[in-house]
């Protein structure tokens, strides 16, 4: 039987609806606007669509953006600056610097630049420390994206088999620290692990963020997993598509998320549920 499809894209319109209506509450209470500044540096194509994506939906939930596009030349000291004059001022939530930076700057030191009330990408390591620690505030948005996908096809996941193939600081570990805190035993794969295929054959929930079209072929899918797929492959056909194969996948899986449609949307829509949570936590 074909998997049921995890509509991504679904499921960030009911979140930002639901921000929208938070916004409006505290506008209702003669609150102001959450704030969130969102800093580009350089001209990087995907990087240019995904501010203008968070900005756009900034605008569209009544949040007040203020837009930082900065020269490919900004040096650390002047990036450095500019987030301390956003860290105390006192109309913005949340801070928002893009990645990649160019190679020149240090992504490492900008975010623990970012206060850590303020860093609603849920990167600052107070943030990763807190989830690791069982008390989770502000999350890293793909991953707590994908806990919401998870969320609304009302599995139970306790006990279940999670595999998540892929290490990075902003995908891999902090999803394998957010299945663990829903309850799953958790397997994290990285390029030094060997048999990736036994692991991944093991997986009743995988999540892979590996970076490579096509990477797990389809039959490696154990009969009735969840597949989240955040891979975002551009092919030379201009075709956009994910690191597992789908069409193969999708008939053993019970669940799945398409590329695009999936996990990508999830990540917008959790960064502006952060910072309403971020305002109303920290700065009201
Ligand atoms: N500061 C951050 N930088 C980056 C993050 C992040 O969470 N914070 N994540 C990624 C990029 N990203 C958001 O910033 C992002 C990636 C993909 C999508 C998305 O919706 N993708 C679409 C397809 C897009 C396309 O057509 O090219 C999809 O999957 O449907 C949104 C946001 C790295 N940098």
């Amino acid at each position: 039987m074909s998997a049921q499809i995890i509509d991504g894209k679904a499921i960030a319109a009911k979140v930002t609806d639901k921000v929208a209506e938070g916004v409006k509450e505290r506008k209702d209470k003669g609150l102001r606007a959450p704030g969130l500044a969102v800093i580009l540096v350089g001209g990087d194509p995907a990087s240019q669509i995904y501010v203008q994506s968070k900005r756009r939906t900034c605008e569209k939930v009544g949040f007040i953006s203020k837009a930082f596009d900065l020269p490919e030349t900004t040096t650390q000291d002047e990036l450095l600056s500019l987030i301390d004059q956003l860290n105390e001022d006192q109309t913005i939530d949340g801070i928002l610097v893009q990645f990649p930076l160019p190679k020149a700057l240090d992504e490492t030191s900008v975010i623990e630049q970012i206060k850590p009330s303020k860093d609603v990408d849920g990167f600052h390591p107070y943030n990763v420390g807190r989830l690791a620690q069982r008390i989770p505030l502000l999350r890293s948005c793909t991953p707590r994206g994908m806990i919401t996908m998870l969320e609304s096809i009302d599995v139970d996941l306790h006990g279940k088999h999670a595999v998540v193939v892929g290490a990075s600081n902003i995908v891999g570990r902090p999803m394998t620290l957010e299945l663990l805190l829903a309850g799953c035993t958790t397997t994290t794969c990285h390029r030094f692990t060997t048999d990736l295929e036994h692991h991944v054959r093991q997986a009743d929930v995988l999540v892979v963020a590996r970076g490579q079209a096509n990477f797990i072929p389809g039959d490696w899918i154990k009969e009735g997993a969840i597949v989240l797929d955040v891979g975002i492959n551009r092919l030379e056909s201009g075709k956009i598509t994910g690191d597992v194969e789908f069409e193969v996948a999708k008939e053993r899986a019970a669940w799945i998320s398409p590329v695009p449609g999936g996990v990508g949307p999830m990540t917008v829509a959790t960064l502006i549920e952060n910072t309403l949570l971020a305002c109303n936590e920290y700065h009201s």
